[in-house]
C-alpha cells in the first residue's frame, strides 16, 4: 500500500459559522497509534467524527486506504473504519453479544445470516475485551465502563484496517484502562491504524507512537510524545504550569500540573548538616519536588544513605578527620550555585558553616535544639523550628530571591544587589525562636 492508511488533509469544520477545526492535517500509517490530545472543546471529537465520515468538512479531504471516506457508500466505509464513541449510551436493549455482532454487518449482505467466521470474530472480540462473562446480559444491565469495553469489542469484530476511539478509557478503572490501551496497542502491532482522543496525557505518551495536540481547532504540535509533551506546549495549550518528567518505570513522559505554590523544576537546595534532622529535611524537600545537594557530611551518617536513596548530589568526608580542602571546595561550589541553602544547625564546625554563609544564597536554618546554635540569627532569611515548616520557608526564600533578582531564574543577576543580610533594625523585627547566641561563625 502506498501512503498512510488514514490521511486528513487541510480539513476545516464549522458549526453555524463558528470554526471548530481550522486546516487540520493528520496521518496514521498501518501499525501506527496516533493520540489526539488537547483541552476540552479543542476539536478532538469533531476531528474523529470527520474522519469516520459522520461529519462532512467545509473543505479538505479525509482518505482511508487511499479513498475519500465521504464519497464511499456507508457499508464500504464501515469495512474500512470502526469507531468506539465517547458516548456509550445505546438506544435499544439488545444483549451484549448481539451488539458486538453488529460489527459484522459491514461484512455481509443485509439479509444474509451469520457465518462461522462471523461467530468466531464475535467470540474472539468478547474474549479480548474481557466481556464474555456478560455476553448474554442486556446492554442496559451492565456498567458504563463495561459498556465501553463492549463497544470496543464491536469495533474489533468489525475487523477494519482503521480504528477511531474517542476517550476509550474515560469510564474505565485503572486496570481496565491499561488493558484497553494494551489491546489497542496489540491491534496496532498487528497492522491496524488507530487514532484515539485521550485525555490522560501520561497514558497517551505511554501507548501512542505519535501525538497530535489540538488547541481551539488548530494543530499546535505533532510528532513523537517526547517532542509534543513539553513543559512549554502543555503549559500554553492547557493554561497550567506543568512538569514533564520521564516515568521511572516505563520511561514515557509523565505530566504533572503544578500548583502555584509548587517549586519550579530545576530548583536546587543545598543542605548542610547531618543526622536525623538533616535526613528528614532531605525527605521533605524531595517530596516537594526540589533537586537536592548535601555536604560535606561524614561518611556513615544516616543522612548519607537518605541522600543517596533520593539521588542527591552528595559530598562525603572521612568521619574523624573532617572534610579535605577539595571536599570543602566542591561543597562550597554546590552551596554557591544552589537556589537556597538549608543549614541544619547541628553543624558545629565553623569552617563548614561558612560554606553556606559565604555563598550569598538565601539561607534557611532548621533548629535542631542544640544548646549552642552555630550561627547568628542575622545570617539567615528564616529559622524554622521543625522540618514540617522547611518546605514553606524554602519556597518563600526562593520566591523572595526571585522577586529581588528579577531574572525569573532565581539566581542572582549581575546588576541587582542581593544582599539578604539584615540590618540590625530588621534583625530585631525578625527575632528567631529561642535564644541564638551570635557570632559563632564571625
Ligand atoms: N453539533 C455541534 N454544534 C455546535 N457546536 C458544536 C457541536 N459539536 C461540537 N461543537 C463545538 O465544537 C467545539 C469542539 O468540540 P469537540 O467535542 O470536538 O471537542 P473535544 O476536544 O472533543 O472536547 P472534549 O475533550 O470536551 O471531549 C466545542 O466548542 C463544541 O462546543
Amino acid at each position: 500500500m502506498s501512503g498512510p492508511m488514514i490521511t486528513v488533509d487541510d480539513v476545516s469544520v464549522s458549526f453555524d459559522d463558528v470554526s471548530v477545526l481550522d486546516n487540520v492535517s493528520v496521518a496514521a500509517e498501518s501499525g501506527e497509534f496516533v493520540g489526539l490530545v488537547g483541552p476540552n472543546g479543542s476539536g478532538k471529537t469533531t476531528l474523529l467524527r470527520t474522519i469516520s465520515g459522520a461529519l462532512t468538512p467545509d473543505c479538505g479531504r479525509v482518505c482511508v486506504d487511499g479513498e475519500d471516506i465521504h464519497t464511499l457508500p456507508s457499508r464500504v466505509g464501515s469495512q474500512r473504519v470502526a469507531v468506539v464513541p465517547q458516548d456509550t449510551s445505546i438506544s435499544f436493549s439488545f444483549d451484549v453479544r448481539r451488539i458486538v455482532g453488529m460489527g459484522r454487518t459491514a461484512h455481509r449482505g443485509r439479509f444474509e445470516s451469520m457465518t462461522v467466521e462471523d461467530r468466531t470474530a464475535i467470540e474472539n472480540a468478547l474474549e479480548r475485551t474481557d466481556t464474555t462473562q456478560f455476553a448474554d446480559r442486556s446492554i442496559d444491565a451492565i456498567s458504563g465502563g463495561e459498556r465501553q469495553r463492549v463497544l470496543l469489542a464491536r469495533a474489533i469484530a468489525q475487523a477494519t484496517p482503521a480504528l477511531l476511539l474517542d476517550e476509550p478509557t474515560a469510564s474505565l478503572d485503572v486496570n481496565h484502562g491499561i488493558e484497553t490501551l494494551q489491546l489497542v496497542r496489540s491491534l496496532v502491532d498487528d497492522g491496524t491504524a488507530a487514532i484515539a482522543a485521550i485525555h490522560d496525557l501520561d497514558l497517551a505518551a505511554r501507548y501512542c507512537d505519535s501525538l497530535v495536540m489540538l488547541s481551539d481547532g488548530d494543530v499546535v504540535a505533532t510528532g513523537p510524545p517526547e517532542s509534543v509533551l513539553t513543559e512549554s506546549t502543555v503549559s500554553s495549550t492547557f493554561d497550567v504550569r506543568a512538569a514533564v518528567t520521564p516515568d521511572p518505570v516505563t520511561g514515557a513522559e509523565t505530566v504533572r500540573a503544578l500548583e502555584e505554590s509548587d517549586p519550579p523544576r530545576g530548583v536546587r537546595i543545598h543542605v548542610l548538616g547531618a543526622g536525623n534532622i538533616a535526613a528528614r529535611t532531605l525527605v521533605e524537600l524531595d517530596r516537594a519536588g526540589f533537586d537536592l545537594s548535601i555536604g560535606p557530611i561524614p561518611n556513615g551518617d544516616i543522612a548519607v544513605s537518605t541522600a543517596h536513596s533520593l539521588g542527591a548530589d552528595t559530598v562525603t568526608s572521612t568521619p574523624l578527620s573532617g572534610p579535605t580542602d577539595e571536599q570543602l571546595s566542591t561543597a562550597r561550589e554546590q552551596a554557591r550555585t544552589a537556589d537556597v541553602s538549608v543549614l541544619v544547625d547541628e553543624t558545629a564546625d565553623p569552617d563548614v558553616g561558612r560554606l553556606v554563609l559565604d555563598a550569598a544564597t538565601p539561607l534557611v536554618v532548621v533548629e535542631s535544639g542544640s544548646a549552642e546554635p552555630p550561627i547568628s540569627d542575622r545570617d539567615a532569611d528564616a529559622w524554622v523550628a521543625s522540618t514540617d515548616a522547611v518546605v514553606d520557608s524554602v519556597s518563600d526564600a526562593f520566591a523572595d530571591e526571585k522577586r529581588v533578582d528579577g531574572t525569573g531564574d532565581g539566581r542572582p543577576s549581575d546588576d541587582v544587589t542581593t544582599d539578604r543580610r539584615f540590618t540590625d533594625d530588621e534583625t530585631a523585627d525578625r527575632s528567631p525562636p529561642g535564644n541564638h547566641p551570635s557570632n559563632h561563625y564571625r
